[in-house]
């Protein structure tokens, strides 16, 4: 399986002594750069995934089928192991086993399946999370849509930002128990709340957005913290550049004179151009 070594470098984070930050990956030239700039993994989240798609908020409008075309891509584009968040799993408990599917077949390195009811419920201004037993339902479905058992898979709580910290302990231990491979807490506020997770669980730990006070590598690794989010702000530093590009263009600055393009040396390391000539060498006859 071509994709079990991306895999087993997860899972080497994962049982490893060290917190590493993941890049944020959203298309093909994003996980090259990520992969050329010695991240260790890429992290390819739901909202980045609407945003680079479909141009959407994080409401959950994207398919299950453009999700995996775009891990597919990336599959393609580089060989980082990409963690894919794959909220709620796209429906029920048997969708989750088909999502498990069809992006472990896109070359996921592993994926988390989230408790919180997406898309949002009728009449629901805040967000709720479906009952502990769905939950466990969706964790042993994921298991069970697994192909490859290197394939890593992920329970994930919003419960601490939604419910309380004792709910999300409980949903974590109830995951725990179907066998998945690591918990992803959102949602953690302070020190005091990740030790209280890190004493009642005993699985490896990722994080999403947590604040200032929590933000210390060796600190979260002596937590059992192995993976630390740090939001998607390359998606974000891309979409002002076009803008400050095409505002440029359209107010008559000469394409000579632009501010913020790349080097042809860093466009033509993100297009693989040299491997590309070399091919063309080799099997078109071109000279390099
Ligand atoms: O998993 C992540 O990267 C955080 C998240 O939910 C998202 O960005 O959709
Ligand atoms: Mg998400």
């Amino acid at each position: 399986m071509a994709f079990r070594s991306r895999r087993e470098k997860l899972r080497s984070i994962l049982s490893g002594g060290t917190c590493v930050h993941p890049g944020s990956v959203y298309d093909a030239i994003s996980i090259r750069i990520a992969e050329d700039l010695g991240f260790p993994l890429g992290m390819f989240g739901g909202s980045v995934a609407s945003l680079a798609v479909l141009g959407d908020p994080d409401i959950t409008l994207i398919t299950l089928t453009e999700l995996a075309e775009q891990m597919r891509r990336m599959s393609r584009a580089a060989a980082l192991p990409v963690l894919v968040d794959a909220d709620h799993g796209y429906g029920n408990a048997l969708n989750v086993r088909r999502t498990v599917q069809e992006l472990e077949t896109a070359g996921a390195a592993g994926l988390t399946i989230e408790d919180t009811l997406l898309p949002a419920g009728f009449g629901e201004a805040e967000t709720q999370l479906i009952s502990l037993e769905e939950g466990v339902g969706k964790m042993k479905a994921a298991l069970d849509g697994r192909g490859d058992p290197s394939l890593v898979i992920m329970g994930r709580t919003g419960a601490a930002s939604i419910t309380s910290i004792e709910d999300a302990i409980r949903r974590a231990r109830a995951y725990e128990a179907t066998g998945v491979d690591a918990l992803f807490f959102t949602g953690i506020k302070s020190r005091a709340e990740l030790e209280a997770i890190v004493s009642a669980t005993r699985l490896p730990i990722v994080l999403g957005g947590a604040p200032e006070e929590l933000n210390v590598l060796e600190y979260l690794a002596g937590e059992r913290v192995r993976i630390a989010l740090q939001g998607h702000a390359p998606i974000a530093a891309a979409t002002q550049a076009v803008y400050e590009t095409q505002k440029a263009l359209r107010d008559g600055t000469a394409p000579k004179n632009l501010k913020g393009l790349p080097s042809s040396d860093l466009t033509s390391r993100v297009t693989r151009e040299a491997d590309v000539k070399a091919r063309s060498a080799d099997v078109l006859g071109l000279k390099q």
